[in-house]
């Protein structure tokens, strides 16, 4: 599954915005009215998704989310998808990401790996992957995941994100406490030599969690794919080189 080069809206883009684009350029844009019952959020929502290239692509492609194509370049840049790898995916609905990991990991071919995805909403399996519906934060999420995962990982995938109350402190907050769990988990899970790549938010990961993921790894780099989106205060850290876990961490 290639990446996309980042899709282009045929047409030129939105009029509205695009006096510097060829005059004979069709205006694609689909505008949506603001409908009786419908907030004016959720129509931005909606107009925004409608018009979203990347939306667009993934629907052509099959995928289930536009979020694969932050995986995919996440990927491509820090090469953490081979054929074998036992790969964990923490908040994995609708599954654009376990799709991409069962694609680029070969599973469905015989590639020898596996790959666990969990999800505290329904989501349809994906053929080739494993997928829970579990509360990551629940205390027996862990052995849940890691009896299912039948051994250590080589690679721990968190895209987690509560839905967001537009109080930006808060939204960080819980973020940063989902990406702090996904992390501890981590480490009592993953092998030797092994990738731990989890969304966090602007500002990226701070403190005492970056000084834990820098003790114990021995590449640590923030990332923001083309696919996220601007206005998102969303990056992704990535570890790499995981040196085994140190037991004798007091802030562990
Ligand atoms: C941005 S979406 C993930 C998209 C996914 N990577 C994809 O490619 O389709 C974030 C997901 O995190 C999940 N999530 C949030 N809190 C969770 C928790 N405590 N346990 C499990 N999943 C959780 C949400 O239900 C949501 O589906």
């Amino acid at each position: 599954m290639p990446s996309p080069k980042p899709p282009s809206r045929r047409g030129g883009g939105t009029s509205s915005r695009s006096g510097s684009h060829a005059t004979d350029a069709r205006d694609l844009t689909v505008r949506v009215r603001t409908a009786r019952g419908r907030t004016t959020s959720s129509t931005q929502w909606l107009q925004r998704q409608l018009n979203d290239p990347y939306v667009q692509e993934a629907r052509r492609r099959g995928l289930r989310s536009r979020a694969a194509f932050k995986l995919m370049e996440l990927d491509d840049r820090y090469h953490l998808l081979r054929p074998g790898l036992r790969v964990v995916d923490l908040g994995a609905a609708p599954g654009g990401w376990t799709q991409v990991v069962v694609e680029r990991t070969r599973l469905q071919s015989g590639g020898g790996g596996r790959v666990v995805g969990i999800d505290i909403l329904p989501w349809d399996e994906i053929p080739g992957a494993c997928c829970l519906v579990h509360d990551f934060m629940a205390d027996d999420a862990p052995a849940l995941l890691t009896g299912t995962l039948g051994g250590p990982a080589d690679l721990v995938l968190s895209d987690m994100a509560a839905p967001t109350t537009g109080h930006r402190k808060t939204d960080h907050l819980r973020v940063m406490a989902l990406a702090e769990t996904a992390w501890d988990f981590a480490e009592s899970i993953l092998a030797p030599g092994g990738a731990f790549c989890c969304k966090v938010f602007q500002g990226g990961t701070e403190g005492e969690l970056l000084a834990r993921m820098k003790r114990l790894c021995t590449q640590v780099r923030h990332a923001k794919p083309a696919a996220s989106r601007p206005e998102s205060p969303e990056v992704y850290v990535i570890a790499q080189g995981f040196r085994g876990r140190d037991d004798t961490d007091p802030s562990r």
